[in-house]
């Protein structure tokens, strides 16, 4: 490989439309699944696997040709109908346009998972103010915008629904990712609030918290910081975008029938024990280390 090869990380399209199914065919035939961030990485993987599920997809992000792409790889997976709508999930107008859009072509949703997010490494001493703003709204006002648009259209029509937020493991803290930790530790909160307060009207709404998942977002971080990555979980090794995409069919399914509330960590035990640094880590640390 050369300096200016592209660095590509976790499975290429092909590769992820044929990993084996642990889940039956047919398990979201008649449903509607709603996948944010479905362009690339996490999220294009739990779009992949609803297609090959027999569900119809809506799907959104930022990138029309990321989407077009995507949707062309569920038509061929099986979706019988897929809607492409680009949309900012910051913008509340836009997030109402994409369900008017959602209910007017299949006249139901049935999951929402709201994968859209992220952040840039950066010492938390170090975050300008319109940084910190810039990733609190895309993480935190964003997935409230999809998920408060989701339950009142389930809400008005007394259906029943099911939410899956994707979040990061806050629990110990995340150092170099402040804005996003906190975000991420209120997106959680908040869906314990709802799922409570929504489930007179048959919402479930629970989070997945992904580990070190080799995805294309680990091309937000430096080399240095990516070949450390994997000292992230007692297990020394990435995860890869099909756990999380399982995680959230669990969820979502039958399986997932009395789960509510609940934060499914998916980090190979990184929680329990690991280092992940994505900034370079303060020599402090070191101290006290034998050679
Ligand atoms: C394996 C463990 C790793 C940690 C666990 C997490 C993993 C992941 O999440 S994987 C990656 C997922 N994807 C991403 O993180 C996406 C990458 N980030 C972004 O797309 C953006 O940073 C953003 C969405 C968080 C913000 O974008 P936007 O609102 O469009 O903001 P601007 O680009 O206009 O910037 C506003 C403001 O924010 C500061 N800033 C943004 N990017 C950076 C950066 N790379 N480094 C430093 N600062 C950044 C900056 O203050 C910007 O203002 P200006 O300086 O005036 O531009
Ligand atoms: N990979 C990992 O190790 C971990 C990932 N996560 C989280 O998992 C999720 C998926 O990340 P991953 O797939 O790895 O990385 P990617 O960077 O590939 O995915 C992020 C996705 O979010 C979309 N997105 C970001 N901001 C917006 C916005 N304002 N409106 C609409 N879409 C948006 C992007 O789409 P577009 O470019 O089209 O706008 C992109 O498809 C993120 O929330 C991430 O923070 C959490 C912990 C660990």
């Amino acid at each position: 490989m050369t300096a200016d090869t592209p660095v590509s990380f976790g499975f290429d399209d092909a590769a992820l439309a044929a990993l084996p199914l642990v889940y039956q065919p047919g398990l979201f035939d008649g449903q509607v699944v709603m996948v944010s961030g479905a362009g690339s990485g996490i999220g294009k993987a739990i779009a992949f696997l609803y297609a090959r599920l027999g569900a119809r997809l809506v799907i959104c992000g930022r990138d029309r040709a990321k989407l077009d792409a995507c949707e062309a790889w569920l038509r061929r997976l099986g979706s019988p109908d897929v809607l492409v709508q680009p949309t900012d999930i910051r913008r509340s107008e836009a997030v109402a346009q994409l369900f008017d859009a959602a209910y007017q072509r299949f006249g139901r949703v049935d999951v929402q998972v709201n994968n859209a997010g992220g952040q840039f490494p950066k010492a938390a001493l170090d975050i300008s103010p319109k940084g910190w703003k810039a990733v609190v709204d895309n993480n935190l006002n964003g997935t409230w915008f999809m998920m408060h648009e989701a339950a009142k259209r389930w809400r008005d029509a007394g259906k029943p629904g099911s939410i899956v937020n994707i979040v990061l493991t806050f629990q110990r803290g995340f150092p170099g990712v402040a804005h996003s930790c906190a975000a991420r530790a209120a997106v959680t909160y908040l869906s314990k609030t709802v799922a409570v307060e929504w489930a007179p009207y048959g919402i479930r709404v629970n989070c997945v918290a992904p580990g070190v998942i080799e995805s294309s977002g680990f091309a937000h971080y430096a080399p240095e910081a990516r070949a450390k990555f994997s000292r992230g979980n007692p297990m020394l090794r990435h995860g890869n975008v099909q756990d999380i995409a399982n995680a959230v069919v669990y969820l979502t399914g039958p399986s997932g029938d009395f789960v509510n509330g609940e934060l499914l960590n998916v980090d190979g035990g990184g929680i329990l024990w690991g280092e992940l640094w994505t900034i370079p880590k303060p020599a402090y640390f070191n101290a006290g280390q034998t050679p």
